[in-house]
């Protein structure tokens, strides 16, 4: 976001509790960064939340007599309503969002929702802002940023433990730790390519790499005999479920 064309030089201040990472963060170009809440808080127009949900609590009982009421609180906690912010904060403009790791390198997801006191224009700009990250998707209801934490927020998650279980096992067929590293992330990026650019779905896919009784047929039998598909989509739910019991103890 800093680093964005969007943004003028130091238009971002950053806050962290940790005196040695503000030190580390003010060396780099794009911010300023502060250990004090009464140093920033007060003049921004949008506050990011970036803490755990369960240091929620005690950030909105300090950020207390430091915010006014046109500030925009966009929280990307898990599971923390936009009514529990309301409530701590006081303010009433508050954002929702749900991005993923990817974000660091440009190639995030983040689905938000805005509560009705934040205008169009303010949510056109932290939709810009956001893009500046990835991707955005703008959902009309807040169940449905506990629901994309299942799929995206935790997504990359998934992604990373299809791609360590294939490469424990082309280890275990004799390959070097770098050639199953090679095998595996050029296989995601290629099936990736090949998903975006057509209107193919991901089963029309499988179908054009598995010939009729075949090697990939075989794998295919063996996770559907596994029921993998059912064990993935319980996963994404366990998440789900886990955001919205997040949002239950921060009621
Ligand atoms: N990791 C991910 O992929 C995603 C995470 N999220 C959400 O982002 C949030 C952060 O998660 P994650 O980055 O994994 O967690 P981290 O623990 O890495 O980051 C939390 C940061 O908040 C700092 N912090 C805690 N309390 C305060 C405070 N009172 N004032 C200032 N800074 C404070 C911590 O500092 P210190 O370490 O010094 O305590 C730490 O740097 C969570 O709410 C999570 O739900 C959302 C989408 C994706
Ligand atoms: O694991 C978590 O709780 C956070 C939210 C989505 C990704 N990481």
């Amino acid at each position: 976001m800093a680093k964005s064309k969007i943004l003028k030089k130091r238009n971002i201040m950053i806050l962290d509790s940790a005196e040695d990472k503000v030190e580390q963060l003010n060396k780099m170009a794009h911010f300023d960064a502060f250990e004090k809440l009464e140093d920033c808080v007060p003049q921004a127009d949008m506050i990011f939340v970036a803490v755990k949900p369960h240091h929620s609590k005690s950030l909105f009982e300090d950020m207390a007599g430091l915010t006014t009421k046109g500030q925009i609180i966009i929280s990307i906690m898990a599971g923390v309503s936009i009514d529990f912010i309301r409530k701590a904060t006081g303010l009433k403009k508050i954002v929702r969002a749900m991005p993923n790791l990817p974000a660091q390198v440009g190639k995030g997801l983040t689905s938000y929702i805005a509560s009705d006191e934040v205008s169009r224009i303010e949510s056109l700009t932290i939709e810009d802002l956001l893009n500046t990250t990835g991707k955005s998707i703008l959902v009309s209801k807040e169940k449905y940023i506990d629901a994309s934490t299942g799929i995206s927020g935790s997504g990359p998650a998934y992604v990373f433990y299809f791609m360590q279980s294939m490469m424990e096992a082309a280890l275990q067929m004799g390959f070097s730790a770098n050639d199953s590293k090679v095998l595996v992330s050029q296989t995601f990026e290629g099936a990736i390519e090949l998903f975006n650019q057509s209107d193919l779905t991901p089963d029309g896919w499988m179908k054009k790499v598995a010939s009729k009784g075949g090697t990939t047929q075989a794998a295919l039998d063996s996770m559907e005999d596994n029921k993998l598909n059912e064990l993935i989509k319980e996963a994404a739910f366990a998440a789900f479920n886990r955001a919205v019991e997040l949002g239950e103890a921060h009621v």
